[in-house]
């Protein structure tokens, strides 16, 4: 099930508006076919790895099928697969979780029991739900996923005092980084960052396709229409800023109109910082995706951590020390606390990337399923 969660995760942006599957067909223990959903409309997990197996000549009736979520029941754009593994003649099946759906959930483990299947649910449970968690967002809490990616050093600094990026990490996480731009609808940055960077937030990878993501920037501070900034002068209409009601008014957000720019003003938080949650609700009810990838600074992943809004973090370590205090910390903004307070991750992958170390987080809170609960009702930000 392991292998499964795995391919099911290779699908990672790419399969909205339905979730990320992963499904592995083992004959005693060895892996005899594979495959997950590569696309919505594209055949299910379970057809792709049955199809495989298939192809190889393989048995089925003396294999297990092993499929991160509940085989579907209905027809939707793809016809049911509790009727694919029938047809093939599998008799076991491991289930990582049921589907959420009230109105589905447990009928597909149903109807395959009814024909006779030994079915087992819930292996490997916790990693199941995480891999369905953006899924389960989109349907509560009707916002897109957001994964927070930095580069730190060991000291946990993502840049020198004076503002230093380039780079952190190195040339193989950066080309990782540029896959996840290609996999995402929008690539979030706060003003920080685009002062300092002046950041394109392109996909450069060979893997790109045709569509780019688009460039938020979150700001109080918009920037002068005609500073030279690359989002400015090279992809306007592809940027949309996120700032207050007052900035929205002014001559300066005007001329950014002007030359294509989005600008939305967002209501403020209890604590007036912005909020961030009405950004992303509006950008899924406009149907610009259902994806971010948020790429900092510090101060910006510490709004979205403690607006429960960061689902996913991608740290990439890099094996140096930069020993300033005053540098640029992974999270920052909180006045003094005690440990207590402190936000709770939990860790849930870890691999090396060319020297650096990947890890992969996601909030303690977060078990798979929409948590934090969204406001009763968000104020929608103003296109102006
Ligand atoms: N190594 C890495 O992975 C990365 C490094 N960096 C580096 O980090 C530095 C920038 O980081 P940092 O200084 O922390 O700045 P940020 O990029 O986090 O930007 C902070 C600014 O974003 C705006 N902002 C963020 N959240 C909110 C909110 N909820 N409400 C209102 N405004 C908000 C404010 O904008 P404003 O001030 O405009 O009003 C705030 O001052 C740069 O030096 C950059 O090179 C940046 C990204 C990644
Ligand atoms: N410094 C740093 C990162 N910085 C991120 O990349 C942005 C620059 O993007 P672009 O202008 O498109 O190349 C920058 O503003 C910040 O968000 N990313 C990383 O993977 N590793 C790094 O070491
Ligand atoms: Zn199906």
């Amino acid at each position: 099930m392991q292998h499964a969660v795995e391919l099911g995760e290779t699908g990672f942006g790419r399969t909205a508006p339905n979730p990320c599957v992963g499904a592995v067909i083992t004959r005693n223990g060895a892996v005899m076919a594979e495959g997950y959903h590569t696309a919505c409309g594209a055949p299910h997990a379970e057809v792709e790895a049955i199809a495989q197996a298939r192809a190889a000549g393989v048995d089925l009736s003396e294999c297990t099928l092993w499929v991160t979520l509940e085989p579907c029941n209905h027809h939707g754009r793809t016809p049911p697969c509790t009727k694919a593994i029938i047809e093939a003649g599998i008799r076991s099946v491991g289930i990582g979780t049921l589907d959420p759906n009230p109105h589905v959930g447990g009928g597909g483990t149903a109807f395959l029991r009814d024909q006779g299947v030994e079915v087992e649910v819930g292996i490997l449970e916790p990693a199941c739900r995480d891999l369905i968690a953006d899924f389960l967002l989109w349907q509560q809490e009707k916002r897109p996923g957001v994964l927070l990616k930095l580069a730190a050093t060991l000291d946990g600094k993502i840049a020198t005092r004076s503002g230093h990026s380039a780079w952190v990490s190195g040339p193989e996480a950066r080309e990782e980084v540029h896959g996840l731009r290609g996999r995402v609808d929008g690539v979030l940055v706060g003003g920080g960052t685009l002062r300092a960077d002046n950041p394109r937030l392109t996909c450069r990878s060979e893997r790109a396709l045709n569509k780019q993501p688009l460039a938020l920037v979150v700001t109080s501070r918009l920037p002068e229409a005609q500073d030279d900034l690359h989002l400015l002068r090279h992809r306007p209409q592809e940027t949309i800023f996120w700032t207050t009601d007052d900035q929205s008014r002014t001559p300066q957000a005007d001329a950014l109109r002007a030359l294509g720019c989005r600008i939305w003003d967002l209501p403020l938080t209890a604590s007036g910082m912005l909020d961030l949650r009405a950004g992303l609700t509006h950008f899924f009810d406009q149907g610009l995706g259902h994806t971010i990838l948020c790429e900092g600074g510090g101060r910006l992943a510490l709004a979205l951590a403690e607006q429960g809004l960061a689902d996913r973090l991608r740290l990439y370590l890099a094996p140096k020390i930069l020993g300033d205090a005053t540098a640029i910390n992974l999270f920052s903004g909180r006045d003094e606390l005690d440990m207590g307070q402190a936000l709770p991750w939990r860790f849930t992958r870890s691999r090396q990337v060319g020297a650096d170390m990947c890890l992969e987080l996601r909030p303690q809170t977060q078990q798979g399923a929409a948590r934090n609960g969204a406001p009763e009702s968000i104020p929608a930000p103003r296109s102006r």
